[in-house]
This record gives C-alpha cells, structure tokens and sequence, in this order.
C-alpha cells in the first residue's frame, strides 16, 4: 500500500475566532482539504478551546469539508459520541488519555466515524502493537501540544518513516498525519519521510495569503 494522496488540513487554532465560520472558509477556498479542529480541556493540556457545540455551529454554517477533531482532553470516551452527533469526520486522541485504547477506537467507529491515535514527542510507538488494523489515521506530534505557533522537533521525522514502514507492511489504507510547526519551508522534508496528511494552523493563518501559502505547500508535497 502506497501513501495515499496528501491532505492540507488549517488548524483552526490559529483562525480568527471572532469570525471563525468565515475565516474558516476563507483558508477551504484556497486549498485547504480538511478542518483540523483542535480540542484542549486545561487539563491533559495547559489551554482551553472549543468542544461540539462549536463544531456544530460550524456545520450549520455550513461547512461540509471532513472535519478532522483532535481530542487533547483527559478523559476522552464520554465526549466521544458529543463530537460524532455535532458532526465530526474522524476523531483522533492521546493513548495517555484514556484508560482502554482499544475500546475509545470501538467507541469511535461505533459512532459513525474514523479513528486516529495521537503521540506526543515523547510517546513511544508501542503503544500501535494490536491496534493499528483498527486505525484510519496516525498522528505524529512534532511539537508538543496545547499551542500553535510553535517550532517543529525535527525528531518528528524518524518516527514518521517508522510510521510508514509499519503502514505499509499493514498493507491498509491508514493515514500517517503531521501537527505542529509545519511550514512550507520544511513540509517537502516532512512528506518524504512518510506523511500524506499535513496540519497546519500559523504557518496558514497567519500568512496575509492563505492560497499563496497552501499552493507552496502543495507545491513542496510534490
Ligand atoms: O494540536 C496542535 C497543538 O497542540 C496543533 O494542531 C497546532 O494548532 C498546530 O499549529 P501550528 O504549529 O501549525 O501553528
Ligand atoms: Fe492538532
């Protein structure tokens, strides 16, 4: 199984949250592919953001892109079915933050939508053993999250051609997803070592250009 065709999602971490519906909008018409939205609870991460009531105003608004929900929030399962019902695509989450990994995956997939499992700089792969046929999507960290706008760990990259090689000896579909500190400048690099699936919040948003930016990216991916 060969990577599958690369996916730019704008983390709507660094949007204008005072027009968030536009703004979001704005960042799809110029290329973006998917929503990447990203949730923290002040407590398995340092920072607050937004739960399904805003992902749900967001579809009504009528956003109809995949909606790609990053779950940084400890505990995960009860939350779960709130994401799937305000209209999440997939739904990804930290290992350390549940109790059964394997059952938060059934939980997900019970609900309607495609599983991903989320490691921080510091999580080792293991944690794939078992479940990695049940996974649509891998997520490598390579910043440590709770904020945009920080600088990609460059050993993000050894664990994506790790990641890669585990995929495609699995011989499934699985997307292998880049966040944080993702650039134009270092995305070329950062898809040669495995990743079709690429967040990006400042590097986006904070451009004066959003299609400017997303035509480089797309341009580096190749
Ligand atoms: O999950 C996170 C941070 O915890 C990310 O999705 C960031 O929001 C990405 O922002 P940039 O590093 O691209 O600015
Ligand atoms: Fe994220």
């Amino acid at each position: 199984m060969s990577k599958q065709s690369p996916v730019i999602a704008p983390s709507i971490l660094s949007a204008d949250f005072a027009r968030l519906g536009e703004d979001i909008a704005k960042a799809l018409a110029a290329g973006g592919d998917w929503v990447h939205f990203d949730v923290m609870d002040n407590h398995y991460v340092p920072n607050l953001t937004m739960g399904p009531m805003v992902l749900k105003a967001l579809r009504d608004y009528g956003i109809t892109k995949p909606i790609d929900v990053h779950l940084m929030v400890k505990p995960v399962d009860r939350i779960v079915p709130d994401f799937a019902k305000a209209g999440a695509s997939l739904i990804s989450f930290h290992p350390e933050a549940t109790e059964h990994v394997d059952r938060t995956i059934g939980l997900i997939k019970d609900a309607g939508c495609q599983a991903g499992l989320v490691f921080n700089p510091a999580t080792p792969l293991n944690w794939l053993d078992h479940v990695l046929d049940k996974l649509d999507l891998v997520l490598i960290m390579s910043v440590n999250p709770g904020f945009g706008g920080q600088k990609f760990i460059p050993q993000a990259l050894e664990k994506l051609r790790r990641v890669r090689r585990l995929i495609d000896e699995s011989g499934r579909p699985i997307r292998l997803e880049i966040d944080g500190g993702v650039t134009a400048d270092n995305i070329g690099e950062i898809a040669a070592a495995g990743a079709d699936t690429f967040v990006a919040g400042s590097a986006i948003f904070g451009a004066a250009d959003y299609q400017t930016v997303i035509g480089k990216m797309r341009a580096a991916i190749g």
